[in-house]
């Protein structure tokens, strides 16, 4: 690994890492914020990105590292993609490099290095756990396509989080056109093959014996909300379920940084309560 950057901030370090993955076939960057060191070693909360997104988005816009320091959590923030020259990409910022989907692609040209749900569940933890102090805890969250990513994944693999949140997530990709289009692109065209990487139907079959608590914001003014996110779908599955939603509509918010950075505060106390317990 490879120290890009590293940054004093709330008595801790923001830090900016390159290594090779070879789970994608290429070069990769995460950032990770450290709290302060305490007695013990500190839980890990993933945050996952959204569309045209890198590691940084986040880190520089959020304003989470105050609240992280004081509660003691560590950041993990990874890229949203493969990248580089011979990474396959579009010319559209809803396909390829920085909208990798927190899937395996099964599809060429994409099937070779975008496979981010191997990297974010696999490869990255290991690397975190193998480079940093960190305890076993671990919970996950994110924003819009990262918001599908926090969601799916955690439903995908009950008992390894604590909780999972999200800020205006795509919660029914099979459904919506960024994920017919994405899913379409890297799962190919057999729809039977989406149902796996979409959060109302992996909710729908989940046992409601793992049942993780869930926060979900979402804006009232976000220009995504009717087209894309539909949170509601996901709200009335989970009521079906009995599974400990909690979804929060903010009159007047947008799909934009500004309403994360003005909710994130509650989001990190509500993984701390969990992660800390
Ligand atoms: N360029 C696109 C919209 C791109 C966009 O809004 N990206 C969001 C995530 S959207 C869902 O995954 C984002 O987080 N952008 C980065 C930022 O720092 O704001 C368009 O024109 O519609």
């Amino acid at each position: 690994m490879e120290l890009l950057e590293e940054h004093r901030c709330f008595e801790g370090w923001q830090q900016r890492w390159r290594h090779d993955s070879s789970v994608l076939n290429c070069a990769m960057t995460f950032s990770i914020f450290l709290p302060p060191p305490r007695t013990n070693p500190p839980p890990v909360l993933y945050w996952l990105s959204g569309l045209t997104c890198n590691d940084e988005n986040f880190t520089t816009k959020a304003c989470a590292q105050r609240i992280a320091a004081e509660l003691g959590i560590v950041l993990v923030m990874p890229d949203t993609s493969p990248r580089g020259e011979h990474v396959p990409n579009s010319e559209s910022y809803d396909l390829g490099q920085g909208a990798g989907f927190y899937l395996n692609a099964t599809q060429q040209p994409w099937a070779g290095h975008f496979r981010m749900y191997d990297y974010i569940c696999d490869e990255l933890p290991a690397l975190i756990a193998d480079n940093f102090s960190i305890s076993e805890k671990a919970s996950i969250f994110g924003h819009s396509m990262g918001g599908h990513g926090a969601l799916s994944i955690a439903l995908k693999n009950p008992g390894r989080f604590c909780s999972v949140s999200a800020f205006a997530p795509i919660v029914n990709p099979t459904r919506v056109p960024w994920g017919q289009k994405a899913f379409t692109a890297y799962l190919g065209a057999d729809e039977s093959q989406w149902r796996a990487w979409d959060s109302c139907c992996l909710l729908m079959d989940a046992d409601s014996a793992n049942a993780l608590p869930t926060l979900i914001d979402q804006g009232d003014a976000d220009q995504f909300l009717a087209d894309q996110l539909q949170p509601a779908q996901f709200a009335e599955v989970a009521r079906q379920k009995n599974w400990p939603l909690t979804l929060r509509v903010q009159p007047g918010y947008d799909h934009s940084y500004y309403f994360i950075a003005t909710f994130v505060e509650d989001h990190l106390r509500f993984h701390a309560e969990h992660l800390l317990k």
